[in-house]
């Protein structure tokens, strides 16, 4: 099973490497705005998803919106040690 720090380091890779056909490379070059607005679509979606629909279905929303997170902390150049000092 993936983890939070796992999926960071496999998308800071990513953005390295920059692969064909990745996602995470697409949305990287969109650029935070674009990025942004995602976060706040999934966040919406943990929102209904937590209220309207199953706890499987919250945890997949909630998986998502970690996602659009990392990729946010990404375009930033934000590391992990960077938020980790703030909880
Ligand atoms: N964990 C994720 C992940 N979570 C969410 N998403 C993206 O977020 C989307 C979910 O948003 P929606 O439900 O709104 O779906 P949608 O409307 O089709 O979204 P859009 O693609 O239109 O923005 C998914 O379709 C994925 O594109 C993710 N994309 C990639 N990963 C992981 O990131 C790693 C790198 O992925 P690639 O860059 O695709 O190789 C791999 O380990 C992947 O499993």
């Amino acid at each position: 099973m993936k983890t939070f720090d796992a999926l960071f380091a496999e998308l800071g890779d990513t953005a390295r490497t920059r692969p064909a056909g990745s996602s995470t490379v697409e949305r990287l070059d969109a650029g935070v705005h674009a990025i942004g607005k995602k976060i706040v679509e999934e966040a919406a979606e943990v929102w209904m998803a937590a209220e309207y629909e199953s706890d499987e279905a919250t945890a997949e929303e909630i998986s998502q919106l970690l996602y659009h997170l990392q990729v946010l902390m990404l375009a930033k150049g934000l590391s992990l040690d960077d938020v980790y000092k703030h909880l």
